[in-house]
């Protein structure tokens, strides 16, 4: 196989995985962008993890709620756990990898706030365990995964909502990801702003 081929490839599968997420995922999208809305207007804030690249992506989320997307907004309240390195090296040397979410969510999630958390496969215990922690003190979560759901699929509550990218290649899934936070991103300006600001 050619370069050339193989770089049609990535696009048209990319392309392929992010029609089929349209087609599933619309009307979860709509629902996670009004939850965090609602969080952020109740005074609540939006914690968010993943491992690798979707540590990125829980970086990239909160610096767009932080900061801004395309509009002129206040800053919204949003808290990546993947970043302080202090943090993560010592909860990872004292207790265990496994906790490098969840001691961060026992410290800082209240009641009302949203765990946004990021997993191709759903299989990471990190996460996973901070999702456990999330719902035991009181919060929802905004699960964005693949493949199969994982174990993360079978932790989430009605009072949840699953962004479940259809594929089994983590890197569609993780192009896919980003897509879906862009969205949420702009229902929230759309939402919060008005379509006069459009
Ligand atoms: O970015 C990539 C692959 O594209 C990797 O860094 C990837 O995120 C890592 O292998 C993660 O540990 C995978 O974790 P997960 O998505 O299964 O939760
Ligand atoms: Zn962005």
């Amino acid at each position: 196989m050619t370069l050339h081929t193989r770089i049609r490839q990535h696009f048209l599968a990319s392309i392929e995985t992010k029609q089929k997420a349209l087609t599933q995922l619309e009307t979860p999208l709509v629902a996670a962008a009004q939850r965090v809305l609602s969080t952020f207007n109740a005074g609540n804030k939006i914690l968010s993890c993943g491992n690798g690249g979707s540590a990125g992506d829980a970086q990239h989320f909160s610096s767009e709620m932080l900061n801004r997307f395309e509009k002129e907004r206040q800053g919204l309240a949003a808290i990546a756990l993947t970043t302080d390195t202090s943090t993560l090296t010592s909860i990872a040397n004292d207790y265990s990898y496994e906790r490098i979410f969840s001691r961060q969510v026992e410290a800082l999630g209240r009641p009302g706030d949203v765990l946004l958390a990021i997993s191709t496969s759903g299989n990471s215990a990190n996460v996973n365990k901070a999702i456990e922690v999330a719902q035991q003190r009181g919060m929802s979560v905004i699960a964005l995964s693949g493949k199969s759901g994982g174990t993360m699929q079978a932790l989430l509550t009605t009072n949840d909502i699953e962004l479940r990218v259809p594929s089994d290649s983590t890197a569609r899934i993780q192009e896919t990801h980003l897509l879906l936070i862009h969205c949420i991103c702009d229902l929230v300006d759309h939402l919060l702003l008005g379509s006069a600001n459009d």
